[in-house]
């Protein structure tokens, strides 16, 4: 009997199956590819390493990567995914931007794992954390906080905390040789979460004070909590899914054994524990306040009752039940207030302070025209909200500076369903050469919207488009917006339900604290240059000195 091996197959058939099986093969291949790789017909970069984009994409040295987006391939480009990633989107379009941010923003969400990780940080769902109908229950307190009828309301605190910094400043030169070397950074961070802590949540941290272990703590902890969280990326879909698990005692073991051997996850928790107490301790003396004497009790309890926390507490405490905020909620929001103010203007008020340095000319008209606001003043008066607002210069260099340095580079978010977007700048294909004006944005497809790249894109912005130049909002008319964001038609602020909404906030502090500085000290730039590298705002180091951590050194002398 011939053997099975002998009869079952002729050569033949054996080819015809095998040519048969690489053909499925092939076309399964493709179509995997197909869905994999939607977006092949569209330019983009190549990705340095077969891990496709997110290193490139990330790195410190990411910078030019993201700023030469538009120049290079386009205001959609294709992010490769490499091997085994999906492909993304990098997005600087003005109108696609418009869809996503505005009209049809509900398919674009945070992703939930780093819309989670807020949750994470601020032991709540607070607005950042949070989309859709909670989100916009939320920012209804949120935003009545931040009008700039509110936020003039704060302007003598600001003052306050300004003058504080003017004084250690002056100490730490008077009696010097000009030109005394300054570190501004580590001033300006002061300035900001003492700010951000007074006038937000009516706590001082005692910033200006050198030997303040309130300020070395919550400073050291806000400033590392997402560097860390950046580097538990493996974890946080386990953290974010167990975030609500009952019983608490249950996930507090979790929490511990997956924390205990990793060191980095064990500084992240520590940096939570430290902010979160402050949190409540405000929280409940507010409350406390509250139920023992009303609102006038209240009023007294911080600032004037002036800070925003109090105003918020008071406004949900007699709130509807329906609409109410559960105790978590509130301090979460405490704390995506105090996270969002702090990092993002105090790097923005030193990048101002290195480009005055640097054009002596530009320091000494914003100096003029402040003396000229102040000469009609009573003497000692300060420039209240609006005198600040109203001044033009002044104005333009914070505009140009917050348009070409943007804090924040990027935001990305993930989309919930096929979603069609019309695009202002058609995508030539890379496979037919034809041209398209509308985009298909795949479920799930990661997008990330380029900030900075928008801002400083030359087809919207003129071929001087990198350049800083405050005359050109000096000249231009502000109906004339470019890109859909919320500040003078510039992306730095974003737009639509996640607009920033510290904007007035952020923007009287930089003019207040540069008026007050301006008028106090002239500014030189030390011989090194600074570089700007990516982080999660920006970071400053000294070329060739980078081992001495972020910094911004600037020569002051005092006027
Ligand atoms: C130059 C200064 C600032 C810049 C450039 C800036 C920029 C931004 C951007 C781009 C977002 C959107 C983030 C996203 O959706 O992923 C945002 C959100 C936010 N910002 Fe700001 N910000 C600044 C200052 C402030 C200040 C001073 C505060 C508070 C006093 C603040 C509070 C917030 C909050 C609470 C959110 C979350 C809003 C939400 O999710 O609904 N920001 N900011």
């Amino acid at each position: 009997m011939p053997s099975l091996t002998e009869t079952s197959v002729s050569p033949l058939v054996t080819a015809v199956c095998a040519l048969t099986c690489v053909a499925i093969a092939t076309s399964s291949f493709k179509k995997w590819m197909r869905t994999r790789k939607p977006y092949a017909f569209i330019p983009g970069p190549e990705p340095s390493t077969m891990a496709g984009y997110i290193l490139d994409l990330h790195s410190p040295d990411a910078l030019d990567f993201h700023l030469n987006m538009p120049e290079k391939h386009g205001h959609i480009a294709r992010l490769k995914g490499g091997l085994v990633g999906s492909d993304a989107l990098y997005i600087t379009d003005p109108v696609a931007l418009n869809s996503i941010l505005i009209k049809q923003q509900a398919w674009f969400p945070e992703s939930t794992e780093f819309a989670g990780l807020f949750g994470i940080i601020h032991c709540g769902d607070g607005v950042a954390s949070v989309q859709g109908r909670e989100h916009k229950k939320q920012r209804k307190y949120i935003d009545t906080l931040f009008t700039a009828n509110r936020v003039s309301k704060l302007t003598p605190m600001f003052y306050k905390v300004t003058r504080q910094l003017q004084a250690k400043l002056t100490a730490a030169v008077s009696g010097k040789p000009p030109g005394q070397v300054v570190d501004m950074l580590n001033y300006l961070t002061r300035v900001a979460l003492e700010i951000i802590g007074t006038a937000g949540i009516g706590h001082s941290f005692n910033s200006f004070d050198d030997k303040s272990a309130a300020f070395d703590e919550f400073h050291g902890a806000i400033t590392s909590v997402l560097p860390l969280a950046s580097r538990l990326f493996l974890v946080l879909p386990f953290l974010q899914s167990w975030r609500k698990m009952k019983p608490v005692w249950l996930r507090r073991i979790l929490a511990s054994i997956t924390t205990f051997p990793w060191p980095a996850a064990r500084k992240f928790k520590a940096a939570v524990n430290a902010m979160h107490p402050i949190y409540i301790n405000v929280y409940n003396s507010r409350l406390r306040a509250l139920e023992e004497g009303g609102s006038v009790a209240l009023a007294e309890a911080a600032a004037g009752g002036n800070d925003l926390i109090t105003s918020m507490i008071q406004a949900n405490w007699e709130a509807d039940e329906t609409d109410k905020m559960p105790d978590d909620v509130v301090l979460a929001n405490m704390g995506s207030i105090v996270h969002g103010g702090q990092e993002t203007t105090s790097s923005s008020l030193a990048r101002f302070l290195t480009i005055v340095a640097e054009d002596h000319d530009l320091q000494q008209r914003l100096r003029e025209e402040l003396r000229a606001a102040k000469a009609l003043k009573a003497p000692g008066e300060d420039l209240n909200f609006n005198e600040l607002e109203r001044l033009p210069l002044l104005d333009a260099v914070v505009r140009e500076m917050l348009r070409v340095y943007s804090p924040v580079t990027f935001v990305w978010r993930q989309t919930t369903k096929d979603v069609m977007v019309p695009l202002t700048y058609p995508i030539r294909s890379t496979i037919t050469g034809e041209e398209t004006t509308e985009l298909l944005i795949k479920q799930g497809t990661t997008i990330y919207l380029g900030l900075s790249a928008a801002n400083r894109s030359t087809a919207i912005w003129g071929p001087d488009a990198a350049e800083f130049k405050p005359e050109r909002w000096l000249k231009r008319n502000q109906a004339e917006a470019k890109l859909p964001g919320a500040y003078s038609g510039t992306m730095t602020f974003l737009s639509g339900a996640k607009v920033c909404p510290g904007k007035t906030f952020a923007i009287l502090e930089m003019k207040l604290v540069l008026s007050v500085l301006l008028l106090t000290f002239s500014f030189e730039p030390i011989s090194a240059p600074i570089d700007w590298k990516m982080g999660i705002t920006l970071e400053p180091r000294v070329r060739g000195r980078e081992e001495e951590g972020v910094q911004v050194p600037v020569r002051l002398t005092l006027l």
